[in-house]
């Protein structure tokens, strides 16, 4: 039985149960929230070294971190390097979305590396397998192969895989008929839309979705719903062929939980900032409840090199809306491939986000670390706050840098006018 199947029998499974201990839930109401859908319990059979992550409904807004090669730069231990530095800085989940050089030993190797959830596009690999090593263009795809790529990652123990089925001829000719400034942006949604136009043929991970569910239940992998119509600028969002991708992604998630199978929904992408509540309140509404993992959003078009800010600041509106995991930008988005240091931005960049809305979400234990750090800072408890600090390390260096270190000193923003000092006389 899967974890869907088990939770709707009242069964609490060792992974709810592990997860639930790692979120600080009760497993009960964990197991309750996956039985109607809105949280899951991320975990492949076959992933032996990796532990379930709970997503979702009443749990802690998750965060995660994309790596990977691209054809311009393939090396192993680079991206062996970035899923440590990403799990290091706190990262919940990892997608391995590589696209160039050994790519099967690259996953194996960062499944290897991590106990963290891993995440994949299989459709990535199928695309460049037929490029790279047969030769031919995407649209040369069999509908096998696209199907065998998809078993491969599974049988290497990835979590969750982003398939992208919401792309339809309908959703294609809805966004034709509007009209768009960037048309499609992702990257799997652009294969799938080439590939259909080429073979005059839907999708097949739409028309075969049964066979994409069988296939998937053997595993008990979750299914990450892609948004192939996200909106790749402002301009763009909430438009006619997003919001038709997301009710038929809506319709793919019954379908899904009917089989037995766990869900989540990716979202969007670009969206201005007062567009992004009422984004949140669709995916719920159209895709019942089931959790929504989110790109951002990036609240503006125009801060390359700053897009880990752009897309904190969309984080922090989505997760405080209800949006359950938040996808890290970094602040190399639409510039180049990250390097270690940007995943480590990315990364604290979207904790902060997650924390700030788990505050508004009433998280236990979530405003009491705020707390704690405000009676630490009164005190000038500098040892305290470093610990209680998003990123201890770097709030240690800075201080330690600025030249002064004593215990119970104030730091050089005022030196000895310093405010809570200063306060601290009145008492005496
Ligand atoms: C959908 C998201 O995936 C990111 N993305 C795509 N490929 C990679 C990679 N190799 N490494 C890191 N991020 C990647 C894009 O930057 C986009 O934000
Ligand atoms: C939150 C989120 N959304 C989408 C994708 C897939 O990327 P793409 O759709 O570009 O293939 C992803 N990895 N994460
Ligand atoms: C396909 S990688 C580029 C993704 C793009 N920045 C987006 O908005 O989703
Ligand atoms: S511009 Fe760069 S990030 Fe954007 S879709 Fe093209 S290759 Fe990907
Ligand atoms: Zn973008």
């Amino acid at each position: 039985m899967t974890q869907l199947e088990l939770a709707r029998q009242g069964i609490v499974s060792d992974k709810m149960q592990q997860a639930a201990e790692a979120a600080g839930i009760d497993a009960e109401i964990l197991r309750q929230r996956i039985a109607e859908g809105t949280a899951i319990v991320c975990h492949n059979n076959r992933h032996t070294n990796g532990l379930p992550l709970a997503v979702g409904k009443g749990l802690p807004t998750r965060v995660n971190a994309n790596i990977g090669t691209s054809k311009d730069d393939t090396s192993i231990d680079k991206e062996l390097e970035k899923a440590r530095v990403a799990v290091a800085a706190g990262a919940d989940a990892i997608m391995d979305l590589s696209t160039g050089g050994p790519i099967d030993e690259i996953r194996h190797a960062i499944i290897a590396e991590t106990q963290a959830c891993i995440g994949s596009v299989p459709l990535y690999q199928a695309a460049c397998d037929t490029v790279v090593k047969k030769g031919k263009a995407i649209v040369d795809m069999s509908v096998d192969e696209i199907f065998d790529g998809i078993k491969k990652h599974l049988d290497d123990g990835v979590d969750f895989i982003t398939v992208h089925c919401g792309v339809t001829r309908a959703t294609v000719e809805r966004m034709d008929n509007e009209g768009r400034i960037m048309e499609v942006v992702s990257r799997g949604g652009s294969f799938t839309v080439a590939w259909m136009a080429h073979n005059d043929a839907e999708n097949p991970l739409f028309e075969h979705y049964d066979r994409l569910l069988e296939l998937v239940k053997p595993y008990d992998a979750t299914l990450s719903l892609g948004d192939g119509f996200r909106p790749g600028c402002l301009a763009d969002a909430t438009d006619r062929a997003q919001i038709h991708e997301l009710i038929i992604l809506g319709e793919l998630t019954q379908r899904a939980w009917d089989a037995g199978i766990q869900v989540m929904i990716e979202g969007p992408g670009h969206v201005p900032l007062n567009q992004i509540e009422a984004n949140i309140q669709l995916q719920k509404r159209l895709c019942h409840g089931a959790p929504f993992y989110v790109l951002g959003p990036l609240v503006t078009d125009i801060a390359p090199g700053y897009d880990h800010i752009t897309c904190a600041i969309g984080g922090a509106i989505a997760a405080s809306a209800g949006a359950d995991f938040l996808c890290y930008v970094t602040p190399s988005e639409h510039l180049c491939l990250p390097n270690v240091k940007d995943v480590h931005e990315g990364v604290m960049a979207t904790r902060v986000a997650a924390h700030a809305a788990d505050i508004v979400k009433g998280l236990p234990g979530a405003m009491e670390k705020d707390i704690a750090m405000s009676k630490a800072r009164k005190a000038l408890d500098w040892e305290t706050q470093y610990c209680l600090a998003i990123d201890p390390e770097l709030a240690r260096k800075r201080r330690g840098e600025s030249g002064v270190d004593e215990e119970h000193g104030a730091c050089t923003m005022c030196g000895e006018f310093c405010a809570y000092k200063v306060m601290d006389e009145r008492k005496k």
